[in-house]
């Protein structure tokens, strides 16, 4: 256990935050790693762990005891406001920043609640709904980001509908190409699905042996034609319902950074180096598998839905799965590959039909099958060491194989709430994170059953901490080298995202996990597909609140990747400072503590402003951005220090006009990463207690110690593991 590692909690000393000026020195006497760290990222390779080093800070990676962290640094909670009162001094803007966010002159302050999208209802437990994309409209445009550039394929039919053509027309000169079509002709190869999931009622009945066993001795679950039909009617329904997936139709498997991934081959069908990717080229793409066909091989081969059992033994599929190394392809179907092309899950939509049509049809079999589950290993093959937190859609605990003694996390797949069967949200979840591969993703191995069908697990790499739960426990904010570190890691990620046509829609310190490796990875992707569905009775609205977009607070119905860049520029604020940003407890409130520090936005410095709903409402007048009053350049204040590159950048995130806001791609080169003090390696990023190891309870009183709650920890400990998921 880390902790023990990091030696007794109580122990851990607060982190002597060094002088910025020793930082840069570090940083350039680093230099050469910097360049070789970021050069192996560019090269997609991980970054090699276990170094020991000690820079004063306290302990890095791999080093023992003597954490830098101490006793809690007193927790936030949602809704309480940061107390930067900010004084009427606007200078400091940078330039374009400025010009970016230049606000309105008037002085009146609203008191009307938003007009921004009715509040959820509060039937569902969904801490807050991060927007869904236009309720009303039945098609909602497509993924399109000015911002974004295309890397690979893209679908033809994307721009297609007439909102899309909305947003290509607002856009145009930064739109990108919409994915390609595969080849004609081309069928690619995947593994068997007849039907993804959605295609075939999983609806749990636990009672249903049979459909226990099916699953569990490896059979096929065959599902009535006329049951079919009915849902094919309703999956139709949904996709009109839903929002077209279509940009992410197609996915880029081309991130590299898998090479020194070891691990279970036996699914990888081809390795493909970037340049291989590159080299498919518009033609070529990988699709995106469908969910029904999660038994995926990335590069490394790593990423698969397992089929074998628990021995190991290989069935038919895995004898199969090994001779489909020749493709250039990586997740092939053999034979079906056009009628599991039609049941993609992250392309349900009308342009997937498009795409189904030029895609040549194989006969359809006789029986509609499912193999999604087919094989999976039994969770049994974990053991339960704690449970890391609940979800509002899955409950996550830390295991064990039993085999391997790989520490792994499981999420389960809450299933109770679930009257139609498996839940979207997790099968998007799980496909999305099957699909995708690159270092600042979490990574999903496997997905894994428990006793019955209502117990679905995915297997994700372990981490030993969430980006929030690290900031409750450090005294001091990352350093400005720190900050750099993550924020490349975290662009990085969200950059292949919006590569690969994916919004997050759910950036937040909770959502990032760091390891003790220095790696960060976003997780948590329920709603990363979710956009265009219909609005669900989210409810609650919490924390998540304070990472919404304006544009979304104020009730746009098209919307892009920059909602999640200005999450982004949220997430940096708050690794500054130690401390959210807008911490707003309502949507009004939430837009309220935005505009008192960014200005009142207006029609001159974000067309098209005036005309959202939510605009009615009659917000504070604050004509000047006072952003710099919380990141000055030079403080003595406690307030966070920020250059003036680093806080061209942050107003660049803050961007209110979407259309304006800086793409993930654009801010990893800003010059913000190329000054002093340089990113810090990961090799040398701060290591942390992992409190994920402990379950919550412990980990609350590691954070705020108390008696009666260490008295409780003591009888928690002494009962032992229960042995049991769920
Ligand atoms: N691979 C992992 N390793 C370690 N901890 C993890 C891992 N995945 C998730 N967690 C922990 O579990 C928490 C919840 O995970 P996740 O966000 O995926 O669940 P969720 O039900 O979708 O949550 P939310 O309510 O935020 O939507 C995370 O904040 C993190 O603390």
């Amino acid at each position: 256990m880390a902790a023990g590692r990091h030696g007794g909690y109580r122990d851990y000393e607060a982190r002597e935050r060094e002088p910025d000026a020793e930082a840069a020195r570090r940083s350039q006497s680093l230099g050469g790693r910097h360049r070789s760290d970021a050069d192996r990222r560019r090269d997609g390779v991980r970054s090699s762990g276990g170094r020991e080093f000690s820079n004063g800070y306290g302990h890095r990676r791999s080093h023992p005891p003597k954490s830098r962290l101490s006793t809690r640094l007193g927790d936030r909670e949602p809704g309480e406001v940061l107390s930067g009162s900010a004084s009427d001094d606007s200078g400091g803007r940078s330039g374009r920043a400025a010009g970016e966010n230049t606000m309105s002159s008037s002085s009146r302050e609203g008191e009307v609640a938003v007009g921004a999208p009715a509040a959820p209802s509060p039937s569902k437990k969904r801490k807050f709904s991060p927007i869904i994309w236009d309720r009303d409209s039945p098609k909602p445009p497509s993924l399109h980001s000015g911002t974004v550039t295309l890397k690979g394929v893209v679908d033809s039919a994307s721009a297609d509908t007439a909102s899309d053509k909305k947003v290509v027309e607002s856009s145009s000169a930064q739109l990108p190409p919409p994915p390609p079509l595969p080849p004609q002709g081309h069928i690619p190869e995947r593994l068997v699905v007849d039907n993804s999931p959605m295609d075939v009622d999983l609806a749990v009945d636990t009672d249903n042996t049979e459909q226990l066993h099916v699953l569990q001795d490896s059979k096929v679950l065959e599902v009535e034609e006329s049951k079919v039909k009915e849902e094919e009617e309703s999956k139709v329904k949904e996709e009109e319902e839903y929002p077209t997936m279509r940009n992410i139709s197609t996915s880029r498997w081309a991130g590299a950074n898998d090479d020194d991934e070891e691990g279970v081959t036996l699914r990888k069908k081809k390795v493909l180096s970037p340049a291989d990717s590159a080299e498919l080229g518009q033609g070529k793409k990988t699709p995106t598998p469908e969910l029904g066909e999660v038994v995926t091989s990335d590069m490394s081969g790593r990423r698969t839905m397992s089929r074998s059992s628990d021995s190991g033994r290989m069935g038919n599929d895995e004898k199969e799965d090994l001779e489909l190394g020749k493709g250039d392809y990586m997740d092939v179907d053999r034979g079906e590959a056009s009628v599991n092309g039609s049941a993609n899950l992250l392309s349900s939509d009308s342009e997937d039909e498009v795409r189904r049509s030029e895609t040549p049809e194989p006969v359809k079999p006789a029986h509609r099958c499912i193999n999604m589950l087919q094989g999976c290993r039994s969770v049994d093959v974990f053991e339960r060491l704690n449970k890391i937190n609940e979800g509002t859609y899955g409950v996550v605990y830390r295991a064990k194989d039993k085999k391997t003694a790989e520490i792994v996390a499981l999420k389960k797949v809450k299933m109770e709430k679930e009257r139609e069967g498996f839940p979207l949200t997790s099968l998007r979840e799980i496909n999305i994170l099957l699909s995708f591969h690159h270092p600042s993703i979490v990574d999903v191995k496997e997905v894994v059953v428990g006793s019955s069908l209502d117990s679905i697990f995915m297997v994700m790499e372990y981490m030993e901490h969430d980006l929030k739960g690290v900031m409750e426990t450090m005294k001091q904010p990352y350093t400005q080298s720190e900050v750099k570190c993550l924020m490349l890691q975290l662009l990085e990620g969200v950059k292949y995202l919006h590569d690969n046509w994916v919004l997050h829609r759910d950036l937040k310190t909770s959502n990032l996990l760091l390891n003790n490796r220095g790696e960060l990875k976003i997780c948590d992707f329920g709603l990363s597909r979710q956009y265009g569905s219909p609005l669900k009775p989210y409810t609650q609205l919490v924390v998540t609140l304070w990472y919404r977009s304006p544009e979304l607070l104020l009730g746009t119905k098209e919307y892009s990747t920059a909602i999640d860049m200005w999450s982004v520029g949220c997430i940096m604020a708050e690794l500054l400072a130690k401390e959210p940003l807008f911490n707003g407890k309502t949507e009004f409130e939430q837009l309220d503590k935005i505009f008192r520090t960014l200005g009142t936005p207006n029609e001159k410095i974000w067309p098209g402003y005036a005309k959202l709903p939510g605009v009615k409402v009659n917000f504070v007048k604050q004509p000047y951005n006072r952003l710099r009053d919380k990141f000055p350049a030079a403080s003595f204040s406690g307030r966070p220090n920020l250059s003036e590159a680093g806080f061209d950048l942050l107003n660049k995130l803050l961007t209110y006009d979407p259309a304006k806001r800086i793409s993930a791609e654009a801010a990893l080169e800003h010059p913000w990463f190329s000054e002093v003090p340089l990113p810090k390696s990961k090799d040398f990023m701060p290591t942390f207690p992992a409190l994920n190891e402990l379950d919550r309870r412990t980990r609350r009183y590691m954070k705020s110690p108390d008696p009666l709650e260490e008295q409780r920890l003591k009888e928690l400990q002494a009962k032992g593991n229960r042995g049991l998921f769920g």
